[in-house]
């Protein structure tokens, strides 16, 4: 794309050097740039990219969009000013990838839990009902049989505007993707012309990065006041869950029409006469265009409710709901989401991604439905994230379970000692039998499967779900629950025969 063409798309600039040269992609990674690329620099968490321009010129970088001064710059080279370099990028790779969500129907999934199995849940059934549909989220971006591994829940600007652009190209009719708040908060989204966002919970997470939860809540709300700005057209839809009362402010934030889903509160979709048993859950669907029975192959309560966010999503756009139900029945859930580990083993062992403090109450008390015998949790919190869920959580997890077992996940570059020590803080005093501490996270898995005696005992290891690798002092390091539970067990079962 010609230079000039797409700096039209950016209303103010202060441009130095030639723009009749041909754009051959853009990036904010000079260590991804490519001869004749437009390279941005972002100003991000650990470094500025204003720092690297030097390195992205030699890589072939032909043009630069800056927000400060640069020096040394070759005459050759394109320079342009903006105010606001993020902002740009959202702008120019919307242009560039020829503003792919005006030719998709978009659905955008946010709320602190449940936004992957949503999208997925919304995606099993668009895909069944015979409408090509792409998904973009926290394990992957996927469209047909293309699968593309994803490093942020809702990507940077650039890569999202070209993971659209690519769905577009498949011949995709629909988009699914979670929208999470850092996403919101740092305009990854700026310009996608969403037709429904989905909302499904919001409960404390993320306070390092939002602050107060007024805040982790307005930056939810981005994605709803967004709603209907963005190129105008025709209807769009907003689903709320009823039963959550961050809702109030997002149905005030939008313009467009809201369709309410619950099971506590009167709703337009809404879940009734609900049965639970481990392996997943029956109910009665309600909804204003009909009522159906359904059966959900993924167990829990919260379920419940990602299953009535996916209908209410679906009925936005119009699906018949003999389709909504054909496409949730035949779901059969997503890795590492309550995930059981099939090892041989007569007890129930299962890798679930919680890892915020209602997610992990929620995961307990699922299991709980179904556990006669004990209840043993292995658990850990981040390092350099939130510091204040971490005695929360120790709390849940030590009140919810028989043993809690306190571990090390992805503790960056903190201590893990120091971070289990924080969880500790946390257990009510009347608790204090109920819980150990082991760093290595294989060694805490290790002692819950050891512990698990009796067919009706269940492990939860929880915080990590379908993640591969353990991030210790900045490096990842190769590591997964479920394959390291299936060893453990095997070699357990070996013996113990
Ligand atoms: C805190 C945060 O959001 N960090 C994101 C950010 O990294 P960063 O700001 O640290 O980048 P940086 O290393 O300071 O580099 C600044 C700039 O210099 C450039 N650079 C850097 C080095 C170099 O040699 N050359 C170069 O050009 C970088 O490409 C970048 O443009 O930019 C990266 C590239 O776009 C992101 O992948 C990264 O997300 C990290 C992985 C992350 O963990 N983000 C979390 C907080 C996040 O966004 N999470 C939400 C989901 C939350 C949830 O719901 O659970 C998400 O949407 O993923
Ligand atoms: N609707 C829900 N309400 C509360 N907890 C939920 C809900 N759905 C899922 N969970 C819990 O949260 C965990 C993560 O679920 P899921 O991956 O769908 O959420 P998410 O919002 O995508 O999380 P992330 O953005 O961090 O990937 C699950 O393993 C489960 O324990």
């Amino acid at each position: 794309m010609l230079l000039a063409s797409l700096l039209d798309s950016l209303l103010i600039k202060q441009v130095s050097g030639d723009t009749d040269k041909v754009i051959t992609g853009i990036t904010v990674d000079s260590r991804k740039v490519k001869p004749g690329n437009l390279f941005i620099c972002l100003k991000g968490f650990q470094a500025d990219g204003h720092r690297f321009a030097c390195d992205a010129i030699s890589n072939g970088a032909t043009a630069l969009i800056v927000e400060t001064e640069i020096k040394d710059v070759p005459s050759s080279i394109t320079l342009v000013k903006v105010p606001d370099t993020r902002r740009a990028m959202a702008v120019l790779s919307d242009f560039y990838y020829e503003q792919p969500s005006k030719q998709l129907r978009l659905i955008g999934v946010t709320g602190t839990n449940g936004k992957t199995t949503t999208t997925h849940l919304i995606h099993n059934i668009l895909n069944c009902s015979g409408r090509k549909t792409g998904l973009i989220g926290t394990i992957h971006m996927i469209c047909g049989d293309y699968c593309e591994k994803t490093v942020n829940t809702t990507p940077e600007a650039i890569d999202l505007q070209r993971y659209l652009h690519k769905m577009v190209d498949d011949g995709a009719q629909y988009a699914v993707l979670e929208v999470s708040s850092h996403a919101l908060a740092m305009g990854r989204v700026r310009g996608v012309d969403f037709n429904t966002a989905v909302f499904t919970n919001l409960s404390h997470d993320h306070l390092d990065y939002h602050q107060s939860m007024t805040e982790y809540a307005r930056s939810k709300e981005k994605l709803f006041s967004q709603l209907g700005n963005a190129y105008g057209s025709d209807s769009k839809y907003a689903v709320l869950n009823v039963d959550c009362e961050t809702s109030t402010l997002l149905a005030e934030a939008t313009t467009a029409q809201v369709i309410r889903y619950g099971i506590l509160n009167e709703a337009d979709v809404r879940g009734r006469y609900i049965r639970l048993h481990p392996e997943g859950t029956d109910f009665v669907v309600e909804t204003f265009k009909g009522t159906f029975q359904l059966h959900l192959n993924i167990p829990g309560m919260f379920n419940v409710y990602n299953a009535l966010a996916s209908i209410s999503a679906c009925i936005a756009e119009n699906i018949p709901l003999e389709q909504i139900k054909e496409g949730l029945e035949s779901f059969k859930g997503v890795s590492g989401r309550f995930q059981p580990v099939l090892a041989g083993q007569d007890f129930n062992v299962i890798v679930d991604y919680a890892h915020n403090p209602d997610g992990l109450e929620n995961a307990l008390k699922t299991a709980r439905e179904f556990t006669s015998g004990r209840l043993l949790c292995v658990i850990g919190c981040e390092g350099d994230r939130d510091h204040l869920k971490r005695p929360i959580m120790a709390r849940i997890a030590s009140r919810y379970s028989d043993i809690a077992i306190f571990t090390s996940d992805n503790t960056r570059s903190e201590d893990p000692e120091l971070i289990i020590k924080q969880m500790v803080d946390g257990v009510e005093s009347g608790l204090t039998n109920r819980y150990v501490t082991i760093v290595d996270r294989k060694d805490a898995i290790r002692y819950a499967l050891e512990q698990a005696t009796k067919a009706n005992d269940c492990v939860i290891i929880a915080g990590k779900g379908h993640e591969t690798h353990q991030i210790v002092k900045n490096v990842a390091i190769s590591f997964n629950d479920i394959e390291v539970a299936e060893e453990l067990i095997r070699h357990k079962l070996v013996k113990t025969r």
